[in-house]
Order: structure tokens, then C-alpha cells, then sequence
């Protein structure tokens, strides 16, 4: 069971990966080398967490993987475009239409409503919306009865499920959530992470999520580690336990 599962890793499609990814801020005596070489890939239609003590690099490499900020050396491909090669025009013109975002703030518009938030990037981009496909969306993430309100008269999980919806219904390449349940309550945050977890089995949809929670991570096909800025372990079918014991060793 173990071989064929690796077996299988080894003959999967990626859908992101990365090449001696390096990352400096600031200079000469206040440089941080955030990361020092990444060699990682990822899964498509897989859902992978990324964990790490803190400071270990992981917004950053969300960050350098997303297109949000620019690597320092090496390269990261998003199929089989190399992000890093494009310019500032492309590279927006590509996460309009290939990439979807979480953040631990829900980044809604307060002036729309949740049907109009959830659409607005696929107007941005000029595509029509399937209506299946958001029907379908709505009804999982039960928001049905809310579409007509505006963010202030949703709960935060309800604002969370709103950023989940829209990042979905554009069928995205990937989605790249960070801390997606850092602002949630617990019941909240398992709710979300149950339907993180739905729209990979269901959807075949491609996450890629940091978090600071084994809990959060145990939902994950796979978690990677980084350490130093570096990507130091990988663990598949996590359970919160292995990913503690993990963490209580990389911290060790
Ligand atoms: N804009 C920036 N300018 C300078 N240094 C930065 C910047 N962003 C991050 N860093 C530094 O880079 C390193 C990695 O930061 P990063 O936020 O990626 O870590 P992290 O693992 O996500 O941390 P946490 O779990 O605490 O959120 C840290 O030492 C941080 O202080």
C-alpha cells in the first residue's frame, strides 16, 4: 500500500513547483535570507499544507509561489509557465485567471453583496460564470439563504466561506490559502476545513495552505515542512499526531 502510494506520487502531475528558490530581504548588514534554495513540488489536485516554526519562511514561499512576490534567484513554475520569468503585467493577467486566494482577513468588498463578491473575479476577467458550478458551490458551502448580504451582515465564517466560494467558482489552477482559519472559531475553522477538503475530492480542486495548526494540516493529503528556508520533511496522510511529533522535532 505504501510503495504503490508512493509509486504514484512519483508518476503525478505537479501543478506548482520550484528550483533553488532563494528570497532575500532588506541589504547588506540587515539582509534575512528568508529562503535559501527550495526544491519542492506540489501535487495537482492534491491539498498540501505547509508548516514550520515561526519565521521559517513559509508566507514567504506562499508568497514567491503565488506571484505576490518576486524570488530573489531560482524559479517557479505553475504548470508549465515559469512564474518567475514573466512581467508584472503577465504575472497579474495570470493570477486573475489561474489563481485563487484565502487570507486569514476574508478580503471581501464591504459595499457588495456575498453573490456579487463571489463573481466579482470572474467579471474582472470578462469570463461568464457557470451557473451550475455556482449553484453547486453556494449550496456546499451552504451560504443559499445569505447571497443578498453584504460582509457586515454575515459571521466571520460566513465572510470565510463567501472567500472560499469566489476562489472556487473561477476554477482556478491552484488556491493558496494562508492562515485560512487563523480569524475563525473552532467550529467555524472545521467547517472549513471540511469543505477545503470537499472541494479537492470533489471539485479536483488544487490547494496549497499554510498553516500553524496540526489540526488544519491533518485535513491535507500531504504536508511539507520548512525550517531556515528550507523545505526540510514531507509527510503524507498526516494525522494531527505525526504532525506535532514533527513540528516538536523540527523545533527541537
Ligand atoms: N517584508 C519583509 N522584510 C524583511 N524581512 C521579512 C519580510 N517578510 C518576512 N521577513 C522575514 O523573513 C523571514 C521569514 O518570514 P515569513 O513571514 O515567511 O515566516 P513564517 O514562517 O510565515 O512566519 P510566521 O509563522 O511567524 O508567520 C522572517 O525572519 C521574517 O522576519
Amino acid at each position: 500500500m505504501e510503495e504503490s502510494f508512493s509509486r504514484n506520487r512519483a508518476l503525478r502531475r505537479e501543478s506548482v513547483r520550484t528550483a533553488g528558490v532563494t528570497k532575500v530581504y532588506g541589504q547588506g548588514g540587515a539582509e534575512v535570507h528568508a529562503l535559501r534554495g527550495v526544491d519542492v513540488g506540489f501535487g495537482a489536485g492534491e491539498f498540501t499544507a505547509i508548516m514550520g516554526p515561526s519565521g521559517s519562511g513559509k508566507s514567504t514561499l506562499l508568497h514567491c509561489l503565488a506571484g505576490l512576490d518576486a524570488v530573489t534567484s531560482g524559479a517557479v513554475w505553475l504548470g508549465d509557465i515559469e512564474i518567475t520569468a514573466l512581467t508584472d503585467r503577465e504575472l497579474t493577467k495570470l493570477r486573475r485567471e489561474h489563481i485563487g486566494f484565502i487570507f486569514q482577513s476574508f478580503n471581501l468588498l464591504p459595499t457588495l453583496t456575498a453573490r456579487e463578491n463571489i463573481l466579482l473575479p470572474l467579471e474582472i476577467a470578462g469570463r461568464r460564470p457557470d451557473p451550475r458550478l455556482v449553484e453547486r458551490v453556494v449550496e456546499r458551502v451552504r451560504l443559499a439563504d445569505r447571497l443578498g448580504h453584504r460582509p457586515s451582515e454575515l459571521s466571520g465564517g460566513q465572510q470565510q466561506r463567501v472567500a472560499v466560494a469566489r476562489a472556487l467558482v473561477s476554477r482556478p489552477e491552484v488556491i493558496f490559502a494562508d492562515e485560512p482559519t487563523g480569524n475563525l472559531d473552532s467550529n467555524s475553522g472545521t467547517d472549513l476545513l471540511e469543505f477545503l477538503r470537499v472541494s479537492v475530492d470533489e471539485f479536483g480542486q488544487t490547494i496549497i495552505m499554510v498553516t500553524h495548526d496540526p489540526h488544519a494540516a491533518s485535513y491535507a493529503d500531504r504536508v511539507v515542512f520548512v525550517r531556515d528556508g528550507q523545505f526540510v520533511h514531507e509527510l503524507d496522510r498526516p494525522t494531527a499526531d505525526t504532525v506535532l511529533d514533527t513540528m516538536k522535532k523540527l523545533e527541537g
